[in-house]
């Protein structure tokens, strides 16, 4: 015998190892386990959940993930791993100190672009003397377009909140950067009451964890219109789900020269009358994304094992 079940919409929130936090169209939160083994949810799906009762509190199964209107994620020769899904922006932090890393700013902002996701290059702590020579660093990503705001979090918050309000806006954005350049300032900053939005749930579940490395999605404002996604610090940054030859068409200095290479299929490493390089001479495009962009391509023409 069947019988009609009535699945409720909901927005991913948060994932803890097998369970995940859903919110309801009217902002309560429900534990969550998939259906199946296969079903991966990550923090942004919209899904479609059955509630189930358990000793009198609300639960509920995941009985299917909308179409994802794009998917942020790395993936190295072992594993994949996403971040988010269904974002309007990805904000990559970085900051004057400690100093970021140039191969990890390009590399999410490589798969930024493969997956279709606007983004926002964030200096933080320019209060500091070294400010200068982060600038500097960042003044080629500028050139090509990217969006780079500077802030100071905590030593100018409020014309930081003026800078971010605008950008955040009715979006979904996720945060990224390494350790350190200010991913909870900003969050305390943006988000009121940042614990308390992670609430009793999330701690329950994460209890027995020793750090909070999970993804979690914070709401800005008290309509729910702008979604803050704080992620944890990244280390490496796989791009292998990327077809080396492609790999050009998603860093926009490179991009811009393709058309002037003598073969059509120049990976722009060693072929005679290649533009890139050329560009490169002319300082067109900086030596250092080229080697990026060496180092990459390498890595993504090795053979898999
Ligand atoms: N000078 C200066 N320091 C800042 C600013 N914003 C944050 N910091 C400091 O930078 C340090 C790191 O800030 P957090 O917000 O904890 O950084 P995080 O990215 O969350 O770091 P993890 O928790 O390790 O991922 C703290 O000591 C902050 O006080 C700023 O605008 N200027
Ligand atoms: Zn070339």
């Amino acid at each position: 015998m069947t019988r009609a079940v009535e699945l409720e919409r909901g927005l991913v929130v948060a994932g803890y190892g097998r369970h995940y936090l859903v919110e309801t169209p009217e902002g309560r939160r429900v534990v969550c386990r998939p259906r199946g083994k296969k079903s991966e949810c990550v923090v942004g799906d919209r899904v479609q959940w059955m509630r189930t009762v358990a000793s009198g509190t609300d639960e509920g199964v995941i009985e299917r993930i909308e179409p994802r209107r794009n998917l942020l994620f790395r993936q190295d020769e072992w594993r994949t791993k996403s971040f988010a899904a269904n974002l309007d922006l990805l904000l990559v932090m970085v900051a004057v100190e400690p100093q970021f890393s140039e191969s990890q700013l390009s590399r999410s902002l490589i798969a930024a672009e493969s997956a279709g996701i606007p983004v926002c290059i964030l200096l933080n702590k320019v209060d500091l003397p070294q400010a200068a020579a982060a600038r500097e660093r960042l003044a080629p990503y500028r050139a090509m377009g990217y969006d780079v705001q500077e802030v100071s979090l905590q030593a100018a918050p409020d014309e930081a909140r003026a800078a971010l309000a605008p950008r955040l806006d009715g979006r979904a954005t996720l945060v990224l950067g390494p350790s350190g350049t200010g991913k909870s300032t900003l969050i305390n900053l943006m988000v009121p009451a940042a614990q308390a939005q992670v609430g009793e749930i999330s701690q329950a579940l994460n209890s027995g964890r020793h750090t909070t490395t999970s993804t979690q999605w914070y709401w800005v404002d008290a309509a729910r219109t702008t979604g803050l996604i704080d992620s944890p610090g990244f280390q490496e940054f796989g791009l292998r789900q990327i077809d080396p030859q492609q790999l050009p068409a998603y860093m926009p200095d490179l991009r811009a020269h393709v058309g002037e290479c003598r073969f059509y299929n120049c990976t722009h490493r060693q072929e005679p009358g290649c533009g890139v390089r050329a560009a490169v001479e002319r300082g067109e495009v900086s030596a250092s994304r080229y080697r990026i962009y060496g180092e990459i391509h390498e890595e993504l023409s090795r053979p898999a094992y």
